[in-house]
């Protein structure tokens, strides 16, 4: 039985979704955000490391760290836990590449246990995986990590963690678009594919030694 890790942007889901439909709805709101949470201990300390003084200087960070797309934690956390509110509030759908959902079903009913690592917060993962055209997806994910229970992303250290909880590095695979997290995961004794679909941003890069895949239906577990 393999445990499959999933990445969410350009594996999962179009980058399209993410930059466009995610962020666009998390821009304006980060800063009437910050000022309704001042008091809550996780803004405060996203604050803190933000070393901002008021709102519209970390609104300019944080503005900042979306438009180069920095996977940085704070602004993770901050997206997270406005994105989960328009999930609940109706606002927000995800998106999922058509052969993902099938295959989801297929590897959980033959056994296979299905895991998500990305670097959008656990709080902002849940509700993706479950507000699709598709169904409740959520159902079928069993472990979620992020860069704050498991750490960056490109780090071998953070999918020892994540082994930790899920077993045998040996029995573990992950599905990324990004061949750097590929590297980080095959030296920490996981197995490895590349998903290199037509028109993301990763379209053309090299994955080097790494199996690569162009949608769910090519892989063979
Ligand atoms: C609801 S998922 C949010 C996706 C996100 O914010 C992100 O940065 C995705 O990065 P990934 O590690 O999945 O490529
Ligand atoms: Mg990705």
């Amino acid at each position: 039985m393999t445990v499959i890790v999933l990445d969410i942007e350009g594996t999962t889901s179009s980058t399209e979704s993410v930059h466009v439909g995610l962020y666009a709805y998390a821009r304006p709101r980060l800063g009437p955000y910050l000022d309704a949470h001042r008091d809550d201990p996780e803004v405060r300390a996203v604050l803190a490391e933000l070393g901002a003084a008021t709102t519209a200087q970390a609104v300019k960070v944080l503005h900042g760290w979306m438009d180069g797309d920095v996977k940085a934690t704070p602004l993770k956390t901050l997206q997270g836990r406005i994105w989960a509110e328009g999930f609940a509030a109706g606002e927000l759908t995800a998106h999922f590449f058509p052969d993902v959902p099938p295959a989801l079903r297929a590897w959980h009913a033959a056994g296979h246990r299905l895991a998500v690592f990305s670097s959008g917060s656990v709080t902002s993962q849940r509700p993706w995986f479950a507000n699709t055209a598709y169904g409740d997806l959520s159902v079928l994910v069993g472990h979620w990590f992020d860069t704050v229970n498991a750490g960056p992303k490109r780090e071998p250290a953070s999918y020892a963690r994540i082994a930790q909880t899920l077993g045998d590095p040996a029995d573990l695979l992950f599905l990324s678009d990004v061949p750097a997290e590929l590297d980080a995961a095959a030296a920490a004794g996981w197995s490895t594919t590349g998903v290199r679909r037509p028109g993301e941003p990763n379209e053309g890069t090299p994955f080097g030694a790494h199996p690569v895949i162009t949608t769910f239906e090519e892989l063979t577990i």
